[in-house]
């Protein structure tokens, strides 16, 4: 399998692309990223795939989850412990509550760059064009702002570079060690419902761990947690300059980040981005909205997974709580007509985005558990496992979707909207989903009659 050039991939066509004005900028920018070294080790992304295939399989859940869109000045110790947190804190509810070991992908370390519904946006007479991700632009709105400057591509580098750096010292240094469970949660907001359960629940785990332990269980098994990172591919310029030859398999991988997707506004089946992927070998996902036609949702397996490959295919609904219901069984029962099991993953967020009266982009904490709960009747019905779910969240206690713990309105949202694009749910919010997510996980685990006590092999948190 060889990569394509850039110019081949730019005369293809892809959508949702920067204008660059300085040509030559590019070319360096390129050229530096394409001198830098690869940002994750492709047997990474090879162990990744194998857990991923084993969620394909019903024998364990993912959670992809983080910042819609990461920015430069987010990228701080305690922003990025604190998503750490919230994830691995949802992950402990999930695996203790529902039993099954839970995969954990970040959006980070590479989610910087944004597809749009408008090119352009106009505040008050004036028109600029939109804030596309800090890979991109600025998010102030002035015509420097808002150029596209190709230099950012490599600052994304550079801080995801030290966004993974951190993250690996976290999950692999006692940060993430299961005995500290209940200090994870220590400095955030108290007396919610989500904290006395919490708190419970970590007092339960305690007591489980002190038993393992005075059976010789292993040290290493406790503190480390494997957790990978993901972003959509969506920048040419930057996946092209990370993609590389491994050089144990000659075999091409992107190297931006341990999992790539496509997203709903650019998978067309002969666009550049679904050319570039096709060629690479991480594991990939596919957003699919409630408008894919059957063709091309087939078209798109067999080009994206030619080759029936446990773990590369993770197909991300995102159909709205409307729709998920009428809709995902007939994408469901598209793709196993091609032969293929991938992971069945549901993004609760980006069907169900509305505008509040005071001008916010929100999402709605009953809404999104509705699409959640629709997903799991959905494959009950068909005997599909539902594999996980793809969430925007963060580890701060915003204010920018409604409902939930802590019952926010639309008049607190003002309060803590901080995100650059898209609403997130946060720290409380995440884990009221897990808790629920553990529940139904937890039935359709037991109907499926899957007991990973007696699945030895398939674990490896
Ligand atoms: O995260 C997804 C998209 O980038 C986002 O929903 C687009 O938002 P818009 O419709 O405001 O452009
Ligand atoms: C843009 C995104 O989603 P979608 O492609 O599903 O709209 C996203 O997840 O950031």
């Amino acid at each position: 399998m060889t990569i394509p050039s850039l110019p081949d991939l730019h005369a293809i066509g892809a959508s949702q692309q920067p204008t660059y004005l300085d040509r030559a900028a590019v070319d360096a920018a390129v050229a530096e990223l394409g001198a830098r070294p690869p940002l994750v080790f492709a047997g990474e992304c090879d162990d990744l795939k194998a857990r991923i295939a084993d969620v394909a399989q019903g024998r364990a859940f993912l959670l992809q989850a983080g910042d819609c869109a990461e920015t430069f000045d987010s990228v701080t110790a305690v922003n990025i412990r604190n998503s750490l947190r919230v994830q691995l804190s949802m992950a402990v509810v999930l695996q203790y509550a529902a039993q099954v070991p839970v995969v954990k992908v970040g959006r980070i370390a590479g989610q910087y760059a944004k597809p749009r519904s408008n090119d352009d946006e106009t505040r008050e007479g004036v028109t600029l064009p939109s804030y596309r991700g800090d890979a991109v632009n600025r998010l102030a709105f002035t015509p420097e702002g808002r150029a596209h400057d190709p230099h950012r591509l490599v600052e994304v580098y550079n801080l995801s570079a030290a966004t993974l750096n951190l993250v690996r010292a976290f999950v692999q240094g006692g940060f993430a060690d299961l005995r500290t469970v209940h200090s994870w949660n220590s400095d955030f907001v108290r007396n919610s419902r989500v904290e006395a359960r919490y708190e419970a629940l970590s007092a339960e785990i305690e007591r489980a761990l002190a038993f393992m332990v005075t059976c010789g269980v292993s040290d290493d098994a406790l503190k480390v947690v494997h957790y990978y990172a993901s972003h959509e591919a969506l920048l040419l310029e930057y996946e092209h300059a990370l993609a590389r030859i491994d050089s144990r398999t000659g075999q091409p991988y992107g190297t931006s980040g341990h999992m790539l997707w496509i997203g709903e506004r650019t998978r067309q089946i002969d666009g550049a981005h679904v050319e570039l992927l096709s060629r690479l070998r991480n594991p990939i996902g596919i957003k699919v909205g409630p408008s894919v036609a059957a063709s091309d949702l087939r078209a798109l397996v067999e080009k994206l997974d030619p080759d029936n490959e446990p773990g590369r295919l993770t197909l991300i609904t995102r159909l709205g709580a409307k729709k998920v219901r009428d809709a995902l069984p007939a994408i469901i029962e598209t793709v196993q007509a091609t032969g293929r099991t991938p992971a069945w993953v549901c993004d609760p967020m980006h069907g169900n985005t509305f505008a509040t009266d005071n001008g916010y982009k929100t999402r709605a904490f009953p809404v999104i558990w509705d699409e959640v709960d629709g997903f799991f009747d959905v494959h009950r019905e068909l005997g599909t496992w539902p594999g996980g779910v793809h969430l925007e969240l963060t580890g701060n206690d915003v204010t920018e979707c409604v409902g939930g713990v802590g019952e926010l309105a639309e008049a607190d949202l003002a309060h803590r909207y901080e995100t650059a694009c898209d609403p997130r749910l946060n720290r409380n919010q995440g884990l009221e989903l897990a808790f629920y997510l553990a529940e139904r996980l937890n039935e359709d685990r037991t109907r499926r009659g899957y007991n990973p006590a007696q699945d030895f092999e398939a674990i490896d948190l």
